[in-house]
């Protein structure tokens, strides 16, 4: 009773989707629950600013994306946390509910499958191989298991339904073969949940073809000072995905967000924050369905970017490009006079002038307008988006 109690107050933990395959491998037994094992929960989960109300909490609960809570965990006192700012799952993690989110639940593996018979690939099943295991299916005694081991972005692609359908013509093709998927979550070398299997392995063919990666969705994230370009530089972007055919793309750009999406918010802290938070979950979502989605808010704050870069990393590719034209020019151009107001103190809380711009410390662009022209900083995007593939054609 005093258990339940307990439980009834425990704050409620909502875990992405890398971190939930994560929580099921670990309570299935294929990965440990040690306090050392450097699973992305234990980074993601506790950083103490994104989640306040686990200051002086015993345990968490830790939830799907419908906040069901599936497990419950202990956490660490803060003074026995090694990274700062974050607290540590301390050992301790029991199952409350049987997951039931995110794609294929029929086919995932997530306990030992004791000496079953198993095929390892990382790809679609090639008639080469299929033939082989043929040959061999009459001197395997029980069914045989297909083991396709992925990465917990792979599995959410929309290409991955189409993997999974190969794989499923494959086992009736061969017959008495199940088609299971193996999710691996990031940081989490394979080698540790298959050995936990405890199968009996009859072949590993990986390293064949691995999902289509060119073909999977992209988020980027153009962000700088108000007037740096990255509306102008965003639009041009979109254009020239859309000419490429290679992708279905969408602009969010700032303005439209604030009058549609974030309508109502302002320009603190907090609410900057929980605009680009919208944002990146949007564009998780475009990305998730193998489109790209192109956002320009300023987002001034590190550790905004950084979590808009976790939803979108789930979900596909993420780019962030630093557009870095110096405040003096954003100054000067200043097309809607907004710094004309807010240095004559009529608009506060200005990013530049009365609210920071903290630079981002890893970009993987950095475009100065000043220096590059529109297509030129399309062009170096569009490297980075597609490379090796020709800009424009
Ligand atoms: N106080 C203050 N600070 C900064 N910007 C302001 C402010 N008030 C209004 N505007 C206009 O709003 C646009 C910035 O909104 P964002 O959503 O991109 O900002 S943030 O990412 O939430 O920080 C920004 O648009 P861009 O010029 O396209 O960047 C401004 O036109
Ligand atoms: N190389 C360049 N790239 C982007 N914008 C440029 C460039 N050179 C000049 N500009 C001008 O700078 C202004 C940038 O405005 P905008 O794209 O709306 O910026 P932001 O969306 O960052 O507020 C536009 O008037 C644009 O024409």
């Amino acid at each position: 009773m005093r258990d339940l109690d307990e439980t009834l107050h425990l704050p409620v933990v909502t875990l992405p989707d890398g971190d939930l395959d994560a929580l099921e491998l670990l309570l299935g037994g294929l990965i440990n629950d040690e306090l050392s094992y450097p699973i992305g929960m234990v980074g993601t989960l506790i950083s103490a600013p994104a989640h306040p109300e686990l200051t002086g909490a015993p345990g968490v609960l830790l939830a799907d994306r419908d906040r069901t809570p599936l497990a419950r965990a202990q956490l660490a006192p803060e003074s026995a946390s090694s990274i700062s700012s974050s607290r540590l799952l301390a050992g301790g993690v029991s199952a409350l509910a049987r997951a039931e989110h995110g794609p294929f639940r029929g086919n995932r593996i997530t306990s030992p499958v004791p000496g079953t018979p198993v095929v390892l690939l990382d790809g679609a099943p090639t008639p080469v191989l299929l033939e082989r295991i043929r040959s061999f299916r009459n001197t395997v005694a029980s069914s045989i298991q297909f083991v396709l081991i992925t990465t917990s972005a792979e599995f959410r692609n929309p290409d991955f339904a189409g993997l999974l359908a190969e794989l499923e013509a494959g086992s009736r093709l061969v017959g008495a073969v199940n088609p299971g998927i193996l999710v691996v979550p990031p940081d989490i070398p394979a080698a540790i949940p298959l050995a936990r299997l405890r199968a009996k392995v009859l072949l590993d063919a990986r390293n064949g073809e691995s999902l289509h990666r060119a073909d999977a969705g992209k988020v980027v994230l153009l962000s700088g000072l108000s007037g740096s370009g990255k509306s102008t530089v965003g639009r041009e972007l979109l254009d020239r995905i859309r000419t490429m055919d290679r992708h279905r793309a969408v602009l969010l750009d700032g303005d439209d967000i604030r009058q549609f999406l974030s309508k109502g918010l302002g320009f603190s802290r907090e609410d900057r924050e929980t605009n680009v938070e919208r944002i990146g979950w949007v564009a998780a979502r475009v990305s998730e369905a193998g489109g790209v989605a192109i956002c320009t808010p300023i987002a001034p704050f590190e550790e905004t970017r950084a979590r808009l870069k976790t939803l979108a990393e789930e979900a596909g590719g993420f780019l962030l490009v630093h557009v870095s034209t110096p405040l003096e020019i954003c100054e000067q151009r200043d097309r809607k006079g907004l710094y004309a107001k807010a240095r004559a103190g009529l608009i506060g809380d200005f990013t530049g002038i009365s609210s920071p711009y903290e630079t981002p410390l890893e970009p993987d662009l950095t475009i100065d307008t000043t220096l590059v022209p529109v297509a030129t900083a399309v062009d170096l995007i569009i490297d980075r988006l597609y490379p090796g593939e020709q800009a424009g054609s």
